[in-house]
């Protein structure tokens, strides 16, 4: 294991909405031993405060951070998402602090689709109606309204990782693929692409959707989409709460025009386990409401701890950036040589000429140089050999005094 300049028992990692302890395990056996765990989600000034203390900061989908709270972290090496979506991220404010953020692509695409194809079978079959039936003491044995999913038609809308799944699984099941995305898409097995995103609602005996939270996506099914269903037909978000106007739909489902829907994402979700849920929703015989719970399964927890934690480690340790969701991707062989050092900076023309000029008028030599841009930043990685500990210290400094410099580190 490499020695770092800044010591890992002083690099402080904070993880917040009950991580998986993989994650913890992950860090330990990197060398790193300021680990704390909390079971939930900061409110704002406690995250505020707690972002000020952080190196490395872990969080799953509850907690903000804007860039205001970001811009607290003077000391914030990096952040890992721990799980999918990275909405929840100023991702472009972190990125112009020179903080690479991770997340887990597809560690918790399983659970979610397979919810979601259980949702679709409990659905098409009144189940959520009858069970709420019986537990009030009715009994309404009947099969008015049942249906095998086997020849129905589910709709996919956004058919990347969580979609795919879907639809394979569906279509084990005997139920006919068609799916909606913005990007031209291979269809597997026997899916075929809709016209459009009206096509679909109009063709689908379920409609599923697993779109990101983007500015397109945001209420993307409202009065207008829900109208276009066939009546009788079926909704599950297990994507993000933004995409559906919950309004419309409780309305939509109180006049009886769609069979049920399974929602397990809302607008506002509450910040812990202690907290209400509000929705128009409840109390809708025919919904199932599950508590943003799709990707969590002990498997993808443990999974997820694993996949991140590795990542923040290797960022750490190494400076490899490699599948970073906001900042400009390298990924870096092993260095035998005394020093590395990390230079992030503003993407502006004369930056590497300013930054070789450090090492050039130095008579330093340049093991190695990896450099990789976006339209906002430049990160660039120098190996040097023979530099001692103090040089490497005033390397740095020079390196940071170069106008449009974001972040210096020496690596080790
Ligand atoms: N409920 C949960 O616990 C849970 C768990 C994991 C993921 N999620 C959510 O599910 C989302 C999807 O996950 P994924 O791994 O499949 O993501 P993905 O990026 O693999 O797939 C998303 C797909 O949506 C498509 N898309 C984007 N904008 C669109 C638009 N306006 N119209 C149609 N298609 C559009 C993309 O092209 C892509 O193919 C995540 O972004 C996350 O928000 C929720
Ligand atoms: O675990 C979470 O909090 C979020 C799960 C899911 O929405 C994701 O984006 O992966």
């Amino acid at each position: 294991m490499k020695k770092t300049s800044y010591p890992k028992g002083d690099i402080r990692v904070l993880l917040l909405e009950g991580i998986s302890q993989n994650a913890v395990d992950t860090f330990r056996a990197a060398g790193y031993s300021r680990i704390e765990l909390l079971p939930q989600a900061l409110p704002e000034d406690a995250l505020k405060r707690a972002i000020a203390d952080a190196h490395i900061l872990g969080i799953r989908s509850r907690s903000q951070l804007t860039a205001e709270v970001l811009a607290q972290g003077k000391r914030l090496l990096a952040v890992g998402c721990f799980c999918i979506g990275t909405n929840q991220v100023d991702l472009d404010a972190a990125e112009l602090q020179g903080v690479p953020v991770f997340n887990a692509p597809y560690s918790n695409t399983r659970s979610v689709a397979e919810l979601v194809l259980a949702e679709a079978v409990m659905l098409l079959r009144g189940i959520p109606h009858k069970s709420a039936e019986c537990h009030r003491g009715g009994w309404s044995k009947s099969a008015a309204g049942s249906h095998e999913a086997r020849g129905k038609t589910i709709g996919i809308v956004g058919y990347g990782h969580i979609g795919t799944q879907v639809g394979l699984l569906a279509e084990a099941l005997g139920m006919q693929v068609l799916y909606h995305d913005i990007e031209t898409k291979l269809a597997l097995g026997n899916a075929r692409p809709a016209a459009d995103l009206g096509d679909l609602l109009a063709r689908s005996d379920v409609v599923t959707l697993h779109v990101p939270e983007t500015p397109a996506t945001q209420w993307m099914v409202g009065a207008r989409e829900l109208a276009r269903m066939k009546p009788g037909a079926h909704l599950i978000n297990a994507s993000r709460g933004t995409v559906v106007d919950i309004e419309a739909l409780a309305a939509t489902l109180r006049e009886g025009r769609l069979g049920g829907a399974a929602v397990d994402v809302f607008p506002t979700e509450p910040k812990g386990n202690s907290e209400a849920f509000e929705s128009a929703l409840r109390g809708l015989d025919n919904v199932i409401l599950t508590p943003h719970v799709g990707g969590s399964t002990l498997e993808a927890q443990d999974n997820i701890g694993i996949e991140v934690a590795a990542k923040l480690v290797r960022y750490s340790d190494n400076g490899s950036t490699l599948s970073a969701v906001n900042f400009p991707e390298v990924s870096l062989p092993e260095h035998d040589g005394s020093h590395r050092l990390l230079h992030i900076h503003r993407n502006v023309p004369g930056m590497l000429s300013q930054v070789n000029a450090v090492f050039s008028s130095r008579g330093i030599n340049i093991d190695g140089q990896f450099l990789r841009t976006d339209a906002n930043v430049g990160y660039v990685v120098i190996d040097v050999s023979g530099a001692g500990d103090e040089q490497a210290r005033e390397l740095r400094d020079a390196l940071d005094s170069i106008e449009g410099t974001l972040r210096t580190r020496v690596l080790y």
